[in-house]
């Protein structure tokens, strides 16, 4: 089936966590209008951008874009933003099922409110490894009062403005800046005053049934926790990958996965329930987002009588730790490759470039060109990207416990150009950011491809540690965190014609150069759409006519 959609993005006035601010709405809503299909099916979609005064692109997160790399909506990328008054047709398939999202992929305008769920169910005749009598979804996202300008000016200001830690959370675009809707249980909260766009989301449910929660974060910074009250979660699903079910009392999710857990409502059917969502990873200074599991007939103004499940420790990483590695294919999972064709190793630091401050990738800091990687590399156009070959690997004494001894790092607009159909490993190594005894998570997603999780560990990673590597049944999956002072290990197959992010999907950290480019079988690409290439280089060259 071919599903159709016309969109509009533009900013409306909204109050999402009770404060009027302006945020980037499609069709005027906020978030964007959920799609949903089913394996298999294709989406037309005709983008158009009725900002004022700036470009716009979106990205369908977790969708791989087989054979459509022009489609894939990041702007540099796979294709020039596109102009205020302008439209854009985004055709794809949804090739499998799962929990997915949207969100814009130009400067920074994910924060400002441009997301939206996407949902692929099985394909007619197919059915879930599991059962379930309803299903909810919560999108999960994180919320600044200052504009995503004044954060993108901060970041690029010397000395650094720090964006700091977002003013509320909100789930489904609802929040509560500075009160609690459980004050009456909270000491030192103060009570909301509700207005119609930061009611809290109410999952209304009947007792003794298993519904399905579908939870996907697309945070600026946040790293969360979600925990219902008094109810386990099973989890069975992470970024459109079934997982080996396993049961928790709590999850943590990072920006730019999904998942979805089972619940069953087996608990008093007199009271209602918490669902509550707090950060992790960060020092938090930013309330939990609560909604409320209503068990009918009860009303759903009736408030659960105790407290919300409280978040753990921001930095108890024993306890993210546990849950991560939790995370293993279900059986009948594609395995991965048993051998690789070449290992890259990724050392992530935070740094200085002439007193701005940066994120690098093996002492590089991603600057995007002008002219999109896909129509640049496909058309081979010199000049539009630094053609000089990223760093595969860093230096051996480079300790990863300490504060660089030279924080400085240089800035590119290099790629790392992959032989098709090749096994490629990854290690991302984390490190110690600038501050002593500081080192942040940082979740890593990868455009066009799923990838094997095949391993973590603490401190720097070392040849043997390729012994410990799961090949049995690692998690399939498009985003994974690396923890403080650790690395991860993964696996892809470069099997998809065109260039890719991979990048830290926290926004200001990407926004400050935190990712790179692969790219693979330039000439398997097909037809780029022309729409897609109007700009820079690949725009002149159609302005004279020159391209073949
Ligand atoms: O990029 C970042 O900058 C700040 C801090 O390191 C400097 O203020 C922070 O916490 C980040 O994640």
């Amino acid at each position: 089936k071919v599903w159709q959609f016309e969109w509009e993005v533009g900013y409306v006035y909204a109050s999402p966590d009770c404060e009027e601010k302006l945020v980037m709405a499609i069709n005027g809503q906020f978030p964007g209008p959920t799609i949903r299909a089913k394996a298999g099916d294709t989406i037309h979609l005709k983008l158009k951008n009725t900002l004022d005064t700036e470009g716009v692109v979106i990205h369908w997160h977790g969708i791989r874009q087989q054979g459509t790399p022009w489609a894939d909506g990041t702007a540099s990328i796979s294709q020039c933003a596109i102009n205020p008054e302008e439209t854009f047709n985004y055709a794809f398939e949804v090739d499998k099922a799962g929990t997915y999202f949207y969100h814009g992929h130009y400067g920074m305008q994910r924060a400002a409110g441009l997301y939206g769920s996407l949902i692929v169910d099985v394909a007619d005749g197919e059915e879930e490894p599991f059962h379930y009598n309803g299903e909810f979804n919560l999108l999960l996202s994180d919320w600044y009062h200052k504009s995503i300008y004044d954060q993108m000016v901060g970041l690029s200001s010397r000395p650094m403005k720090w964006i700091g830690e977002p003013q509320s959370l909100l789930i489904n675009g609802r929040g509560q800046y500075n009160c609690s809707l459980a004050a009456h249980l909270i000491q030192g909260s103060s009570t909301c005053k509700l207005t119609k766009d930061c009611e809290p989301v109410v999952l209304q449910v009947l007792p003794n049934k298993t519904y399905r929660l579908r939870i996907a974060s697309t945070t600026s910074l946040a790293s969360l926790n979600l925990a219902i009250g008094n109810h386990k979660m099973t989890v069975v699903e992470a970024d459109g990958n079934y997982v080996e079910p396993f049961s928790v009392d709590d999850m943590d999710i990072y920006s730019g996965e999904s998942y979805s857990v089972l619940i069953t409502t087996n608990q008093n059917p007199s009271s209602n329930y918490w669902l509550s969502v707090g950060v992790r990873g960060r020092k938090p200074n930013t309330q939990p987002a609560l909604s409320i599991i209503n068990y009918l007939p009860n009303s759903p103004s009736k408030l659960p009588e105790s407290s919300p499940p409280v978040t753990p420790v921001w930095n108890d990483y024993a306890h993210s730790k546990s849950f991560t590695y939790k995370i293993l294919a279900k059986e009948g999972t594609p395995r991965p490759p048993q051998k690789h064709n070449k290992r890259i190793a990724l050392l992530n630091t935070q740094n200085k470039l002439d007193g701005y401050t940066k994120w690098a990738i093996n002492n590089v800091s991603l600057a995007l060109p002008t002219t999109p990687y896909l129509g640049a590399m496909k058309f081979q156009i010199k000049h539009a990207f630094d053609p000089q070959p990223p760093p595969e690997n860093f230096s051996s004494d480079y300790d990863v416990m300490k504060p660089a001894k030279n924080p400085n790092t240089t800035q590119s607009t290099n790629a790392y150009v992959f032989q098709l159909n090749s096994t490629v490993d990854v290690i991302l190594q984390n490190a110690n950011a600038i501050a002593e005894n500081v080192s942040e998570i940082h979740p890593w997603h990868l455009h066009g491809h799923d990838f094997w999780v095949l391993g973590y560990g603490d401190g720097r990673f070392q040849e043997k540690d390729v012994s410990t590597f799961n090949l049995k049944n690692p998690p399939l999956r498009n985003t994974v965190v690396i923890f403080p002072y650790g690395w991860t290990a993964l696996r892809f197959v470069t099997d998809n014609p065109g260039v890719w992010a991979f990048h830290c999907h926290i926004e200001p950290h990407l926004h400050m150069g935190m990712g790179v480019i692969f790219a693979e079988g330039i000439e398997y690409v097909g037809k780029i759409p022309r729409d897609a290439i109007t700009c820079g280089l690949t725009g002149k060259m159609l302005i004279n006519n020159h391209l073949p």
